[in-house]
């Protein structure tokens, strides 16, 4: 009824805000620390048909080395259909449509529930972050000069399991049920992993012409720096999690 007369009838905003306000400043008072919108797709309808665990996020860009392959840019929504060895088969879900194999290690799944963190603002201090669909709420959890915490004043708790059994229960005050944990966070690296010595970048090499193909791959007649020649195989992506 609420959403549906201020939705509607938004000549009375004002009226209604006085009735009953928002609900947001209501959460202030908890140590409310703000939301993030997450979209992860450009039909909003249809995130509820695509499985939580599936979605990622791509934490660098990637450029195809074959058909098979997708190229991603960091911040890319995707879909993961499965994973295979250091690879996963996925799908963008935003843009052009397009699936295919981007290095394991370049992704990070973004299905997470339910995580308290240490806020970056403020060293020292926990936060509750509560993941709504694609919203995604912070309240701030405070520590009183006995060791106590709590979220909302009066209401202290002598551990962390405590304070979470108590809203896991009584979700409403923070509008969100509290339904799982999240996996560890993934925290976005800087730089992206490590390679092995003798592993070149991709940029190094220009493929010139293919010589032959093989089993499990192509064989292309190739330049390393512009100069060096050299044969490059591409090992097909179905393959890749076994050598
Ligand atoms: N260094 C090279 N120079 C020129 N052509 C090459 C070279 N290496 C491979 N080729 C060509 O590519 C084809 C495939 O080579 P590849 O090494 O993939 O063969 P394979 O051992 O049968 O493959 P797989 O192990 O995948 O079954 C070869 O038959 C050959 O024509």
């Amino acid at each position: 009824m609420e959403q549906f007369v201020r939705k509607r009838l938004t000549f009375l905003t004002s009226f209604w805000n006085k009735l009953r306000p928002r609900s947001v400043p209501e959460s202030c008072s908890l140590g409310y620390l703000g939301s993030d919108s997450v979209s992860l797709h450009s039909e909003p309808n249809s995130i509820s048909f695509i499985p939580k665990s599936s979605l990622f996020i791509a934490l660098y860009a990637f450029t195809a080395r074959s058909e098979e392959e997708l190229s991603v840019s960091a911040g890319d929504k995707l879909r993961v259909l499965r994973e295979e060895g250091e690879y996963v088969l996925a799908r963008r879900l935003l843009g052009e449509p397009a699936m295919g194999y981007v290095p394991a290690a370049y992704v990070a799944n973004l299905s997470q529930g339910t995580s308290t963190h240490r806020p970056e603002s403020s060293k020292g201090e926990y936060s509750l972050s509560v993941r709504n669909h694609t919203k995604v709420s912070h309240f701030r959890i405070c520590k009183s000069p006995g060791g106590s915490l709590y979220i909302q004043k009066g209401h202290p708790f002598p551990d962390m399991e405590e304070l979470l059994a108590f809203y896991t229960k009584h979700w409403k005050v923070i509008q969100s049920p509290l339904l799982q944990p999240c996996s560890p966070a993934v925290r976005t690296p800087t730089t992206p992993p490590e390679r092995d010595g003798w592993e070149r970048p991709r940029w190094e090499f220009t493929l010139r012409r293919k010589l032959g193909e093989g089993y499990f791959g192509e064989v292309w007649e190739g330049l390393w720096r512009n100069t060096v020649p050299v044969a490059i195989k591409i090992i097909k992506g179905r393959y890749r999690s076994r050598c």
